[in-house]
C-alpha cells in the first residue's frame, strides 16, 4: 500500500513568527503566539473541500491552490506516497496575512506537518501496518522535524520564518556549504531557549505589505562595513536574548536592510525610530509592517506606540516554547 489511508484525522497547530530581529537577516526567527489551527481529514469519497475562518477567509483560494493543500501534496510528492482519495481541511486562522508575522510560513509548516503525520506508517508494510501504527484520538502523531524545518525552508523560501513555526522559541538556520564538517543538502536550525526575563510587544497595523515587494528593494550587494556591523551585533543579540536583555537596544541595530526598505514601509520606520529613541529594542518583524519590540516582562508595560497610537493594534503573543502540534482526532 502507498496511498495516504482514508479515515484518518488530524489537528495541526502552528505559531506565527518574527524573522531577522534586526541584525539576524534571513537567518534569526522568533516564535510568537498567534496560532493557524487546521483539521485535516482523509476519506474514500473523492475530492477536496477546503473552508476557512479567521484571518484570510474570504482572501485565500479554497481549491487546489490553497497554500496548504498545495504543500500537502508537495510533501507527499516528495515522500513518494499517493494522495488520498478525498480530503478536507478546515483551517482556523490567527495569524494575520503580510504583516511580517511569517503568515505564508506558518501555513506551508501546517501542510508539511499534516502531510507527514497522515502518511504515519504509508508504504511500511502495507495496510495492516499502517493501521496499527495511528495514534488514539488526542495523542500527537509524530513527524519528522529535521524534514520539516529543511522542506518548509525551500518551499517558503525564508528559514528564519520557517524554522521558528516548526520547533519554536528562538531559532538561528543556515545552509550547509558542503565543506569540512558544515554538509549535508538541508536547511538546518538550532534551537535556542530565551531568558525568562525576555518579553515581546508586537504593534500590526492595518496595512498589508508582500514579502516579495518589500524584498525586490534589496541591494544585491552590501558594504563590507555594514555586513560587519550586523555580523557583530546578531552575535550580540543571541546573547542578549539568552544570558544578558540588557544588551538589547545595542544588539538589535541593523544596516542591511531596514533602511534599503524605507520607503517601503514609512509609518514602520517611524514607529521603529520613536520606539528606538525612547530605549526600547524596536525593529522590523520580517519585511514588515509591523514592529516587534524586544522587552523584559518588567519593561513591556512602558512599550507604547504613544502619539502613533491609532495606526496600531498593540499585541503581547508572547513566545511559544513549542512549535508545531499535531494530534490525531
Ligand atoms: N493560512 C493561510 N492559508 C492560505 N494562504 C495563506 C495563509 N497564510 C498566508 N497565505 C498566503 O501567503 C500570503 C502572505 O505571504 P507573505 O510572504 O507576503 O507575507 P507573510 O508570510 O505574512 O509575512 P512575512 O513573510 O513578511 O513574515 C497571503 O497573501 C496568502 O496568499
Ligand atoms: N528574512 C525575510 C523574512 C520574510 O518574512 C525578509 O526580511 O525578507
Amino acid at each position: 500500500m502507498n496511498r495516504v489511508p482514508p479515515g484518518r484525522s488530524v489537528e495541526v497547530r502552528v505559531p506565527a513568527s518574527s524573522a531577522n530581529l534586526g541584525p539576524g537577516f534571513d537567518s534569526i526567527g522568533l516564535a510568537l503566539g498567534l496560532w493557524d489551527r487546521y483539521v485535516v481529514t482523509t476519506s474514500a469519497a473523492e475530492g477536496l473541500s477546503i473552508a476557512v475562518t479567521g484571518e484570510g477567509a474570504g482572501d485565500v483560494p479554497t481549491d487546489e491552490r490553497h497554500l496548504v493543500h498545495a504543500t500537502m501534496r508537495h510533501t507527499w510528492g516528495v515522500l513518494g506516497v499517493e494522495p488520498p482519495v478525498g480530503l478536507r481541511i478546515d483551517a482556523a486562522n490567527g495569524v494575520p496575512h503580510s504583516r511580517g508575522l511569517g503568515s505564508s510560513a506558518t501555513a506551508i509548516v501546517a501542510g508539511v506537518v499534516a502531510a507527514q503525520a497522515l502518511s504515519l506508517g504509508v508504504g511500511a508494510g502495507g495496510d495492516e501496518q499502517a493501521y496499527a501504527v495511528w495514534p488514539a484520538p488526542g495523542q500527537p502523531v509524530p513527524f519528522d522535524e529535521g524534514l520539516a524545518v529543511h522542506l518548509s525552508s525551500r518551499l517558503e523560501g525564508h528559514p528564519d520564518n520557517a524554522s521558528a513555526s516548526v520547533v519554536g522559541a528562538l531559532t538561528v538556520s543556515w545552509m550547509p556549504d558542503g565543506t569540512g564538517l558544515d554538509r549535508g543538502d538541508r536547511t538546518v536550525t538550532a534551537r535556542i531557549e530565551l531568558h525568562p526575563g525576555v518579553d515581546v510587544v508586537l504593534f500590526v497595523p492595518d496595512a498589508q505589505l508582500a514579502t516579495r515587494t518589500a524584498r525586490a528593494v534589496l541591494p544585491a550587494t552590501v558594504p563590507l562595513a555594514a555586513a560587519a556591523a550586523d555580523a557583530g551585533r546578531a552575535a550580540l543579540l543571541v546573547h542578549a536574548l539568552t544570558s544578558d536583555p540588557c544588551h538589547l537596544h545595542a544588539a538589535t541595530r541593523d544596516w542591511l536592510h531596514q533602511e534599503p526598505r524605507r520607503s517601503s514601509y514609512p509609518g514602520t520606520m517611524e514607529l521603529v525610530d520613536l520606539l528606538r529613541s525612547q530605549g526600547h529594542a524596536a525593529v522590523v518583524s520580517g519585511a514588515g509592517p509591523s514592529v516587534l519590540v524586544l522587552a523584559t516582562r518588567d519593561s513591556a508595560p512602558a512599550v507604547q506606540a504613544g502619539r502613533l497610537a491609532g495606526e496600531w493594534e498593540r499585541l503581547t503573543p508572547g513566545v511559544p516554547t513549542t512549535g508545531a502540534t499535531v494530534r490525531a482526532r
